[in-house]
């Protein structure tokens, strides 16, 4: 296949990690641009192949439905409860964004920041409270 000789039996492992930092698909690949996808008619779901975070064919992730709703609900959430803000100061830009990998890609450094809630009167901040 494409000049390469794949013996009878390998086990090939897809390489996801480049595909998405491939600059000959993506436009400066390495910096974090998620407006990239807006109005964009990319698809997630396995169809598109330098764009697989779900993986795809039949064994593409079995969650992909409720992972790409709960995502979009969990970080609205969180923007919507909280004013977040970086210790020390810190400023964003000065945020070390760089990768390691462990199985699956985490950041080298954690990332460590401060939430403070909005609403005082929400139920589960009210139980918080009691319980401090
Ligand atoms: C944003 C969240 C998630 C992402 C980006 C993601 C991504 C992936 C990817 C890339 C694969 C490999 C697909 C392939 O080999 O082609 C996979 C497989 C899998 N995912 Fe997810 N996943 C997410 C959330 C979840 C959740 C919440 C669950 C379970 C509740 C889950 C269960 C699985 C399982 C069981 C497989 C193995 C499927 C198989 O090998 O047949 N995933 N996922």
């Amino acid at each position: 296949m494409m000049n390469y000789t794949i013996p009878k039996n390998s086990q090939i492992v897809m390489n996801a990690y480049a595909i998405h930092r491939d600059p000959r698909v993506w436009e400066d690949p390495l910096s974090f641009k998620p407006e990239r996808f807006l109005n964009s008619s990319l698809d997630y779901q396995g169809n598109d192949f330098h764009y697989i975070p779900f993986g795809g064919g039949r064994r593409v992730c079995p969650a992909l439905n409720m992972a790409s709703k709960i995502n979009r609900f969990l970080l609205a959430s969180l923007v919507h409860n909280f004013e977040w803000s970086l210790p020390n100061g810190m400023k964003s830009n000065e945020l070390d964004m760089q990768d390691a990998f462990m199985g699956v890609l985490v950041k080298a450094v954690p990332l460590s920041v401060m939430p403070r809630a909005k609403f005082r009167n929400v139920a589960w901040v009210a139980h918080l409270d009691r319980s401090a």
